[in-house]
């Protein structure tokens, strides 16, 4: 698939659930059930981490048992990890910033790419590769919405997906600027909820977030 055709792929799941949970799994067991919990407050986009070890079998279980979610692999840090999250089933790839060789084997993955950038000189590595999608990481220490504009100036055909710091407070703000296509979080699956097994809490807060995007979807 080309980058065109990728970037639209993730388009279009985004534009169905912009709010894409970012999540750190303790243990694989935790991984269907929070999705679950997830995907029935209304969020169908997840962000699977590479953080813990439990992430990468984790991708794979999602994978294997919830066909109606789309699990992306998140904290892609090296060329091996990006082969490892791919034969784990990962339908997306985001990585916490960018290399050279890392964008260079992301592009050449079948998979839809959201690459973190956090200044305009790492955007314009990826630009100058045909990527127009990125991640925006750390979110709101880097400029947050005061960036994003800035961003649109000069970079006026990119998009981001703004994550690190994005809470219920803000996240109305970060999705109504025209160059947000998602906002992502682990505010949606606090350690606790996850530790306690609170899936019904889980829920709750997808829900609150999804109630705040649509509100401002529809003005
Ligand atoms: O692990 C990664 O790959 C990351 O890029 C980081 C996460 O996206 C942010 O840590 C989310 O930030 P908070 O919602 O403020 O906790």
């Amino acid at each position: 698939m080309t980058d065109i055709g990728k970037a639209s792929v993730l388009d279009d799941w985004l534009s169905h659930s912009p709010i894409v949970p970012v999540i750190t799994l303790e243990s694989v067991d935790q991984a269907v059930p929070l999705a679950k919990a997830l995907f029935a407050g209304g969020l169908s986009v997840l962000e699977v981490t590479l953080r813990t070890p439990a992430g990468l079998p984790g991708i794979e279980s999602i994978r294997a048992t919830l066909p109606d979610v789309i699990v992306g692999a998140g904290t892609v840090m090296t060329v091996e990890q990006l082969q490892a999250v791919q034969t784990a089933g990962a339908q997306f790839v985001v990585s916490p910033g960018s290399t050279p060789e890392l964008l260079s084997a992301m592009i050449h993955s079948e998979l839809p790419i959201l690459p973190g950038i956090a200044t305009l000189s790492e955007l314009m590595l990826g630009y100058q590769m045909g990527l127009r999608r990125f991640k925006f990481f750390p979110a709101e220490i880097s400029g947050g919405i005061k960036a994003l504009k800035a961003f649109s100036g000069p970079a006026a055909d990119c998009s981001f997906c703004p994550t690190g710091g994005v809470s219920p407070g803000n996240l109305k703000d970060y999705l109504g600027l025209t160059n947000v296509i998602a906002v992502g979080g682990t505010w949606l699956t606090p350690a606790d909820a996850l530790a306690s097994q609170s899936w019904s809490t889980i829920t709750d807060l997808a829900k609150s977030a999804c109630a705040l995007a649509s509100s401002i979807r529809t003005g």
